[in-house]
């Protein structure tokens, strides 16, 4: 029977989660205060509400059940709901229809188009990428696959896959239908700069359906998501040209601001949880949508009362502290996950009593959670051009900094004097605990494990050391590697520390090999190697490190500016590290203020005098963070 065939692949699937889930169990029990901080603040942005009219006006720009109405034979559903495996006819015939209805609508289509090869042989697969303004550089993904199970003989070949996805995919095609007019009338303003904003306006709708998620034999890593494997590998490696927008090594998968895939949903009353904590605020998020719904009565249909503004449930399971998921089921987000995407996977689990069985071809798959699920979509894509990340309390007065660098020796001074009170080694112990923070805040362990620290002659140099402390502390795996040590006694006896860590060293050398082998063993880059004292050019044998260093395409993050930058000047002389994140120390330094990536600032030892004196408005660290996300560099400028 293909149900209990499947099993495996599904017990494969739930095994992951359990494994993982066990492996966090310590974690979460040990880190419990912590997390809760974490929850409220990773990476939120603030939905502005809408107004009952903008919803209402939103539930009556189309009917929300004509498009998944199996019962309908010209709605989106009935059109998808036919076998599709990937490499059939019928498969292609699905494709065409997803891709003409999206053309009608005027979304840009790129097709994905390539021969991989399965257990049964070599067969096509064809990822459908759907773009609504293509010249935008930032892209709020939604998925969900189009293939159905294969099944080599009859009866089983006629599996359906409603809710595996014909139904998310339906919806899909309904929310583009949905907000058309309104995406379009909101690119129109902006194109004729009656409405002016960069950070939306730059920022599109991408719809992805995945062909071959399915196995052809049984679940396994190289038997399943065919198509997720081969798209995110290739926007991994597909570079974007720079602009005003697009910063340097800006690859495909950089422009996803988040990836939300939809599985399993359109049976009754699923279970739908939060599995990861930086896109914890946008299930939130998304809940929060659907109460407002619910109340409003707005799932009620016809008849049937079990919806209405009294008797609704949620679909969400709330997440408290004790019980965020941490971990993932095999599904198409995972290789865009591994390579550091940020992903909402919104998936009933358990999952669907349906699930691999031929039932939903004697049974339509229930109307209502389908309707239901996709106007919450609607109602969540429309206000998502709204939100911004929440920055009011993040005031940090840029145009000071040409005041701070001048202050930046002097602060350093009044802090280690007999009035400051503090030593060096506290210090640095501060500013390194703040970048292993850092770090361990925006690259996971179990997918960037492995971190070179590269550490500088100077004292920056010793932050890096603390911060390898931490990190192996945490949990990761660094390495490090100081081509010309300082000669400072501090700097000693921090590697005393760390050797005593078992953290390994790269012997110092002119030689760069060894650099060069390290990273064909890391997953993330630590810059620790110049901070406020770099006087450029760039002397021996640093001059050779840094080029290396980015061509190594790997996600760097810097210590208090990119190595290789004028502090004043910035990158004038395009020597200087790319990197994807920066934590900034004290304060930041007039040569980053244009600086495009994730920016943080840390060294939480500035007392209340000095920041009354230097006139510091430094933004509010929250509980027992060491850091602080800053607003991005163009929201700055526009202030
Ligand atoms: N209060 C704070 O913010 C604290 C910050 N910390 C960190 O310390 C650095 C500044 O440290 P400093 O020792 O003054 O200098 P650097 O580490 O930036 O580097 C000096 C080092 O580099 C050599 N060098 C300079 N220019 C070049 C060049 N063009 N080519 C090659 N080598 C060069 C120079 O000879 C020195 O050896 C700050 O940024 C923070 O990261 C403290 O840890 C705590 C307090
Ligand atoms: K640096």
């Amino acid at each position: 029977m293909p149900s209990s065939l499947d099993f495996v692949g599904k017990t494969l699937k739930c095994s992951n989660l359990l494994a993982s889930l066990r492996c966090f169990l310590l974690l979460v029990i040990c880190s419990i205060t912590v997390l809760s901080v974490q929850c409220e603040t990773l990476d939120r942005r603030t939905l502005q509400p809408l107004s009952s009219e903008d919803i209402s006006r939103l539930l009556t720009i189309q009917d929300p059940v004509k498009n998944v109405d199996p019962s309908n034979p010209q709605s989106h559903l009935s059109k998808i709901l036919i076998p599709r495996a990937a490499g059939t006819e019928n498969n292609t015939l699905v494709r065409e229809y997803i891709v003409s209805k999206l053309k009608s609508l005027n979304w840009h289509i790129e097709l994905d188009d390539f021969v991989g090869e399965t257990p049964v042989g070599s067969r096509r697969f064809v990822n459908i990428i759907a773009t609504k303004d293509k010249d935008a550089s930032r892209h709020v993904v939604l998925s969900a696959h189009y293939d159905s199970k294969y099944y080599p003989n009859y009866p089983e070949n006629q599996f359906l896959g409603a809710t595996d996805s014909a139904a998310p995919c339906a919806m899909m095609l309904d929310l583009a239908e949905t907000l058309n007019p309104l995406l379009e009338a909101k690119k129109k303003s902006l194109d004729e700069g009656s409405e002016d904003d960069d950070e939306t306006g730059d920022t599109t709708l991408q719809l992805l359906f995945f062909d071959g998620e399915e196995a052809f034999v049984d679940w396994t890593d190289t038997d399943s998501i065919y198509g997720a494997r081969h798209l995110a590998e290739k926007w991994g490696t597909s570079y974007l040209p720079p602009s005003n927008s697009v910063r340097h090594h800006m690859t495909e998968l950089d422009s996803i601001e988040h990836l939300i895939l939809l599985d399993l949903l359109g049976a009754p009353n699923p279970i739908i949880r939060s599995y990861f904590i930086n896109t914890a605020w946008l299930f939130d998020s998304l809940a929060s949508v659907e109460k407002r719904l619910g109340d409003s009565g707005a799932f009620a249909y016809g008849d049937d009362t079990s919806m209405t503004a009294e008797k609704w449930t949620s679909y969400f399971r709330p997440r408290t502290t004790a019980t965020v998921n941490y971990g993932y089921m095999g599904d198409d987000h995972v290789p865009f996950l591994q390579r550091g995407v940020s992903v909402l996977h919104l998936i009933a689990e358990p999952f669907p009593h349906v699930w691999h069985t031929l039932k939903i071809r004697l049974l339509p798959p229930p109307l209502r959670p389908t309707v239901r699920t996709s106007v919450t979509h609607r109602r969540y894509a429309l206000s998502y051009g709204k939100d911004r990340p929440a920055g009011d309390h993040q005031r940090l007065c840029i145009g000071n900094t040409r005041k701070l660098i001048a202050w930046i020796y002097q602060i350093d001074e009044e802090l280690m004097s007999a009035a400051g009170g503090f030593s060096l080694d506290q210090l640095m112990e501060l500013a390194g605990l703040a970048c292993a923070q850092t770090l361990a805040t925006v690259y996971r362990k179990d997918v960037y494990p492995r971190v070179l620290v590269c550490c500088g002659p100077g004292n920056q140099g010793g932050d890096g050391l603390v911060a390898a402390r931490h990190l192996s502390m945490f949990g990761y795996q660094p390495t490090v590697y100081m081509p010309k040590p300082g000669g400072k006694d501090i700097y000693k006896r921090l590697q005393v520390q760390c050797e005593n860590e078992r953290i390994p060293f790269i012997p110092p050398s002119n030689d760069v090999t060894a650099l060069r082998e390290a990273l064909q063993r890391t997953d993330v880059i630590m810059d620790a190697l110049f901070g406020f004292s770099f006087k450029p050019p760039v002397r021996a044998p640093f001059d050779e490190v840094l080029p290396i260093l980015n061509e190594s395409r790997l996600p760097i993050l810097s210590l208090d500016i990119p190595s290789g930058w004028d502090v004043e000047e910035g990158d004038t002389l395009k020597v200087g590290l790319n990197p994807d994140v920066l934590i900034t120390l004290t304060a930041p330094k007039k040569g980053v203020a244009n600086f495009l990536g994730r920016h943080f600032l840390g060294g939480r030892f500035v007392p209340k005098t000095l920041q009354e004196k230097f006139d510091l408005q430094l933004p509010p660290y929250t509980g027992s963070d060491q850091i602080v996300e800053l607003p991005s560099a163009k929201l700055q400028a526009k202030r």
